[in-house]
């Protein structure tokens, strides 16, 4: 069996090391420009066209990543880039939930006990205890519940918050009240106070967190946006910021990456920003799920993971 690597940043030496001893009877290599030599599976980040199109024999390609808006974005454009029939899968959680769940309760815990409140009085100089926020006010509103915004929800019922969650088909998770389809958001929105948004990129979900979403949430809400910086307008955002409708965002994704300098989203003071770093892939256990996968799959057994490439996620 032949496994063909590609990733832009990753310690290449390390993944082909690792995957060759996850998998002793497969031969892996990092793919170069010409490389037309067979392939069972390929391994990819940001992957060059010609990688993949026209390749004969390829059983399986594996992101290395949860969103795979970007590969399925340059599937569009070259629509022979994968080849018919060929499964696209992407990582479920391998490690990466555990790092969402510590982003979200950190920030939510952030915000419920008050430390930007306490932030700015410090500057001022002022000792002023404030009035508790109650639990019972601090509705989680979860705008994606599959692997990642499982998991986090999770952590929120764990700490004693009402969290609900909206996604395209009806959930049964502990503690978490479901809402699913367009109709439902109304309802999911109002009252939500934290709005935590781990949708995948797809033509559905573009532009959703908007004046009219962020009009619909509690008053003085809180917005977490962990998936795609296309999901906000953040020209919509920083409105809301201004009118009082939020009282505070953490972002972690932006329309455009690097964040450019002279974005007004740096200097505001309502908005706090993390450079996409909400959940990295975690070498070790992504290596583990993809050995495990393509185990799998060469047994012919069924496996998780596979891209809907219908849905886009
Ligand atoms: N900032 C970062 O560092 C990282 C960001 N991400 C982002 O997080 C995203 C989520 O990852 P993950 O949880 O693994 O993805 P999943 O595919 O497991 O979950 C996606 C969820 O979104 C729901 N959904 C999709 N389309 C719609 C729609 N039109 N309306 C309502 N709900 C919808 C799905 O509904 P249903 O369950 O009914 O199908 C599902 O619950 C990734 O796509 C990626 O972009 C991922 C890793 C790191
Ligand atoms: O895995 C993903 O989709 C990411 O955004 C990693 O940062």
């Amino acid at each position: 069996m032949d496994i063909i690597f590609h990733h832009p940043t990753f310690d290449t030496e390390y993944w082909l090391n690792r995957l060759q001893q996850a998998l002793p009877q497969a031969r892996v290599r990092q793919w170069k420009q010409g490389d037309q030599q067979p392939a069972d599976y390929a391994l990819v980040w940001h992957p060059p066209v010609e990688m993949l199109s026209g390749r004969k024999g390829l059983k399986g390609v594996f992101a290395l990543g949860a969103g795979v808006d970007a590969i399925l974005s340059k599937l569009q454009a070259h629509p022979d880039m994968l080849p018919d029939g060929v499964p696209l899968f992407r990582l479920e959680d391998t490690g990466m939930g555990l790092q969402m769940q510590e982003y979200a309760v950190s920030q939510v815990l952030h915000w419920f006990r008050r430390f930007d409140d306490y932030q700015r009085q410090k500057q001022q100089g002022q000792w002023q205890p404030l009035e508790d926020y109650r639990r019972e006010d601090f509705t989680i509103g979860i705008l994606g519940a599959g692997v990642l915004g499982g998991k986090v929800a999770e952590s929120l019922v764990a700490w004693g918050f009402p969290v609900r969650c909206w996604s395209r088909s009806k959930k049964d998770l502990p503690g978490v009240q479901s809402f699913a389809g367009g109709e439902a958001l109304p309802d999911f929105l109002h009252g939500t106070r934290v709005l935590i948004n781990l949708l995948p990129n797809t033509p559905q979900t573009v532009g959703i967190i908007n004046r009219e979403l962020l009009g619909q949430l509690a008053k003085e809400a809180y917005v977490i946006n962990l998936a795609r910086g296309v999901h906000l307008v953040e020209a919509d955002l920083l409105a809301a910021l201004d009118s009082g409708q939020l009282k505070g965002a953490m972002l972690d994704v932006f329309s455009k990456e690097p964040l450019p300098e002279n974005s007004p989203l740096w200097a505001h003071p309502g908005v706090a920003i993390t450079p996409h770093v909400a959940a990295v892939t975690r070498p070790d256990e992504a290596i583990a799920y993809i050995a495990k996968t393509i185990t799998q799959l060469e047994n012919g057994e069924s496996v998780s993971g596979e891209v809907s490439l219908q849905h886009g996620y």
